[in-house]
């Protein structure tokens, strides 16, 4: 692929609204930057030498919008930066290996991704993870903290319906929280549900966009196949199948890779287009939307997605998790800027609305109990 080529797959955000959709055609969007010289960006991802990290690392290099690239993990970052560098694009590209090189590697960062820690094997759900990943978030939001406590943080590491509330209670400690700059990203859930949609639809799979809300785990997953475009006469057997598919989209990979990890390639390119919309938003375009799962008022719960407008930087448009659910949001130069609402229901997706709080809700409690030492 050329660089020309994943700048305009960067260019489609992955759950665009229709504003965003637009605006994507717009010269402020094809530049990724509001005015004047393309702004110094510095992007850091924490778990670089992994099956995400490695392809996500990648897929940074060749974003424009980054003019420095910071790869650590606890040790293999040398050899990936060092391959990584010689790509002729625009950023300057450091690996920073084991816990003492922690704050280089995050000083001045601007947006911090995290895809540290153990992926699933076939039998596990990803509860099961929280044992070992709870810790790795733990110490990495610390650092983060300490040493860029205004960068926008994007949570790939699992359970994210924990791990998104850990980053909180981790910020909320050291004094630094702001709900608009941290993000669960879910965006690869919106990224399936819109594969399989066009599959069974037969339309083109570049023009289709899914919200999906709720959270990033089993049936907290909820794709609104209702509020899909374009729109496609399904019979309700079709469209419980495609909620059952995207909700299964992680162990479906989980189970073909028979123990050798869980999704890295698509993750990769999931995490990507979210991190680009975060950039986009933090340089003054307008209308930027994806799905996230971040803090929201949308139900009763603390997290959740839903439809919002950033209040992060300027205009960037999200489709955002409820910081215990998945929304859609708009992002800005500050983050999220504004929590959409969840738009019209079906019964079958209000069912699964509620069917999915008490999960999620004690998902996040886990998360919350577990920095306090409960
Ligand atoms: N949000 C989402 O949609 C998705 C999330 N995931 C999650 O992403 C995580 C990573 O998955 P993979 O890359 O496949 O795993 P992996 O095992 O291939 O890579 C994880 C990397 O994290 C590093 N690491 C461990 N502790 C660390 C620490 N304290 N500081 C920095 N780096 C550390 C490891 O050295 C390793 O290089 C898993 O928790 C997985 O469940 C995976 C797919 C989708
Ligand atoms: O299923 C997993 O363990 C990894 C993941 O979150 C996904 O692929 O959606």
């Amino acid at each position: 692929m050329t660089v020309a080529m994943l700048r305009s797959v960067l260019r489609r955000s992955s759950c665009s609204s229709t504003a965003a959709a637009a605006s994507s055609s717009s010269v402020l969007s094809r530049r990724g930057f509001a005015s004047g010289p393309a702004p110094e960006r510095k992007v850091a991802v924490l778990g670089a030498a992994g099956g995400i990290g490695q392809p996500l690392s990648l897929l940074m290099k060749l974003n424009p919008l980054v003019s420095s690239l910071s790869l650590y993990d606890i040790a293999g970052t040398p050899g990936v930066a060092a391959d990584v560098s010689h790509i002729n694009t625009r950023s300057e590209v450091k690996g920073y290996a084991g816990e003492e090189q922690l704050g280089q590697a995050l000083e001045g960062a601007d947006i911090v991704i995290i895809p540290a820690g153990v992926p699933r094997k076939p039998g596990m759900t990803r509860d099961d993870l929280f044992k070992i990943n709870a810790g790795i978030v733990k110490s990495l939001c610390e650092a983060i903290a300490k040493y860029c406590p205004n960068a926008l943080v994007n949570m790939i590491s699992n359970p994210v319906n924990s791990t998104v509330p850990i980053a909180a209670e981790v910020f909320k400690i050291k004094g630094v929280y702001d709900e608009r700059k941290l993000f669960g990203v879910t965006t690869l859930d919106v990224v399936r549900a819109k594969t399989f949609y066009a599959g069974k639809a037969k339309v083109n799979v570049a023009d289709v966009n899914v919200p999906v809300i709720g959270g990033h785990a089993g049936v907290t997953i909820l794709p609104l196949f209702s509020q899909a475009t374009p729109r496609a006469n399904l019979s309700d057997d079709e469209i419980t199948a495609l909620t059952k598919r995207t909700q299964d989209g992680g162990t479906e990979v989980v189970e073909a890779k028979a123990g050798k990890g869980s999704a890295t390639l698509s993750m990769a390119y999931a995490g990507a287009i979210f991190s680009d919309a975060c950039l986009k938003g933090l340089n003054g375009v307008p209308d930027v939307v994806e799905c996230s799962f971040v803090q929201s008022t949308v139900t009763e719960l603390p997290f959740f997605a839903s439809k919002v407008k950033s209040l992060l930087v300027r205009h960037l448009t999200l489709y955002k998790c409820f910081i215990l659910v998945l929304s859609l949001v708009r992002l800005g130069k500050n983050g999220v800027e504004e929590v959409l609402g969840l738009g019209p229901l079906t019964d079958y997706e209000q069912q699964g609305l509620e069917a999915l709080k008490p999960e999620l809700k004690s998902s996040i409690e886990k998360g919350i109990a577990f920095v306090h030492g409960n």
